[in-house]
């Protein structure tokens, strides 16, 4: 709310200093008649007044221009603030960004739409704010001028008295802009769609770029620099023929755009000079016209001269509400067809029925129920939709149809192979995602000597990309201690001990079941030492139309396919 009212307070302040700004403009035209006319007729006295008063009026100009940029800037990290959280939120919320991609309407690279585009159309919005804003002042204010100033320039053209039409230099300059305008947005209207991809091959380029960094080992391992370098190099092309596109329109533009702005310098003059040479007028009379006619071509050229920046403008806009219907569509369409109910204290699937994307069917359940307190072994062959079924459990595969009925009010937590370390503190990155300070250093502590990473102890505060510094088993077991730590009611894990050797696994069971005795266990895995840790298991078999069904099956034994 406050927030609010400063941006308004900003946004009332930089009106007024543009008003100020135009007025100041206004003075210096007449005073442009003034001091003119002064030197024309050797006034001496007059010139050193006039001087003095374009001192103060400029000195006036100068701390209006110093503070409209302050003001503007200070604006536009507040804006830019406001909606970098907005987007965000609507990117994050409710696991919108990983739906966003699993429902093929993602707009591309939201992390630059979220960064760079949020960037640029707070900056332009304001700037271009300012500048149509500081137009129409000062089209209101000289076309006033020039209306009354045409009547002094009496001449006829092919015989035709001109001055017969009032206010015919306001119509002349209307006509060069209208006919500017029109030019530009031919030359121009390309720019939008090549502006809009410049923005995603940049980020797309960018983000290849960030991939090598992750995955630097793996790419040493395999030595694949030399197939790195290329595929960089393919998107960086990208890159280079848009912005061969970009130079072509460009220039055109340019041509257009320059060709009618030095054109604009001396078409006032060659309208006005008959009447000068005359004798009608005087030289500052003449300057004043000329002058007040170029703030009202240029006020009214707006279009022409910002044709670049407009078309720049288009594109960000274009895809910053690409992300946000994007966003919009994965938050309004709920997790999928399979509806998640809280209701009694089992887990249910029925008639459960997992697809993929493209509405491939990949894995059913028909009837299914676990009870708390279950330890549940998944098994079936690779492929066939174990994690894609916890997935489903868990509420964040969008696509499907059937009921899970998971248990009201517990507390679920996933495990997946890979696990995600934010890059933090050890302490940060295990007790990820609870709050800092919802554990005390001797619990954390505790847990990880429990999951065998007493050597990890020492260095709770330090700070790492944890995902490449420590070994994959030891990812696993920093995993699991975070299971230890957050005591979830039901605990699913995905191969989340598999880079394990079997004897650690087997200690490492054994510590979670005697830590979390009344947490329900389902994992999936392929060891048959895991049976061990279980009472139950889900098998997936294939039927006789190919699809995979999730039933119980005996324990032992672990038979593949
Ligand atoms: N986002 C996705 N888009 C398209 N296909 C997908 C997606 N996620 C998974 N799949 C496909 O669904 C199938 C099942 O994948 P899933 O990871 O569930 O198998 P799994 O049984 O857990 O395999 P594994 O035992 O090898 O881990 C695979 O063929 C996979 O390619």
């Amino acid at each position: 709310m406050q927030e609010r009212y400063v941006a308004h307070a900003l946004l009332y302040i930089l009106l007024v200093i543009n008003i100020a700004q135009v007025l100041a403009t206004v003075l210096l035209n007449q005073w442009n008649n003034r001091f003119y006319t002064a030197l024309q007729q050797r006034a001496e006295a007059t010139f050193w007044i006039e001087l003095q008063y374009f001192t103060v009026v400029a000195f006036l100009w100068v701390i209006l221009a110093v503070y409209e940029l302050y003001l503007t800037q200070w604006t536009q990290m507040r804006w830019r603030r406001w909606m970098t959280g907005r987007l965000t939120g609507h990117w994050l919320d409710g696991g919108g960004h990983y739906r966003m991609r699993l429902q093929g309407n993602q707009a591309d690279n939201p992390d630059q739409r979220i960064a760079e585009d949020v960037r640029m159309f707070t900056e332009n919005t304001l700037a271009l704010m300012i500048r149509f804003f500081s137009a129409i002042l000062s089209l209101y204010a000289f076309v006033l001028i020039l209306w009354g100033l045409s009547a002094s320039f009496k001449y006829n053209v092919l015989g035709f008295d001109l001055e017969s039409i009032p206010g015919y230099l306001v119509y002349a300059a209307l006509f060069v802009a209208v006919f500017g305008t029109v030019c530009a947005h031919l030359i121009g209207r390309r720019l939008i769609g090549i502006n809009f991809l410049r923005q995603r091959y940049e980020a797309d380029f960018r983000y290849s770029l960030v991939r090598v960094r992750e995955n630097d080992e793996q790419i040493a391992l395999l030595k694949g620099e030399a197939a790195e370098a290329q595929g960089l190099a393919r998107r960086f092309a990208n890159v280079v023929a848009n912005w061969f596109d970009y130079m072509k329109y460009t220039k055109r533009l340019t041509w257009f755009t320059s060709f009618v702005n030095q054109a604009s310098v001396i078409f006032p003059f060659i309208l006005l000079a008959p009447a000068y040479f005359s004798g009608a007028v005087q030289l500052g009379s003449l300057t004043q016209t000329a002058g007040a006619f170029g703030r009202v071509e240029s006020a009214l050229m707006i279009f022409t001269n910002l044709y670049a920046s407009l078309a720049d403008y288009k594109s960000v806009v274009d895809r910053l509400t690409g992300f946000e219907r994007s966003a919009a569509g994965a938050r309004t369409t709920p997790p999928a067809a399979i509806v998640t109910e809280r209701n009694g204290d089992h887990l249910k699937l029925a008639d459960l029925s997992v697809t993929l994307p493209d509405g491939r069917q990949l894995v059913s359940a028909p009837d299914l129920t676990v009870k708390p307190g279950d330890r549940v072994l998944v098994t079936g062959p690779s492929g066939s939709g174990k994690s894609t079924l916890f997935r489903a459990i868990a509420g964040i595969w969008p696509h499907g149809s059937g009921t899970v009925v998971s248990p009201s009010g517990a507390d679920i937590m996933l495990l997946p192979q890979r696990p995600y370390f934010p890059v933090a503190s050890l302490r940060d990155a295990v007790t990820y995602p609870s709050e800092r300070g919802a554990y005390s250093d001797a619990e954390i502590v505790e847990a990880l000597e429990a999951m065998n990473l007493a050597a990890l102890t020492t260095r709770l505060d330090e700070e790492a990309a944890w995902h490449q510094t420590l070994s994959g088993g030891e990812q696993q077991r920093l995993a699991l201690a975070r299971a230890l730590l957050s005591k979830p009611d039901w605990l699913f894990l995905d191969e989340a001990t598999a880079a394990i050797d079997e004897t650690g696994e087997a200690a490492l069971y054994k510590a979670l079941c005697d830590r979390l005795p009344n947490a329900t266990i389902v994992s999936i895995g392929h060891r048959s030492t895991l049976v061990n840790f279980h009472d139950r298991r889900v098998h997936l078999v294939k039927d006789e139309t190919g699809l995979h069904v999730a039933a119980d099956a005996p324990l032992m034994p672990l038979v593949k396919g």
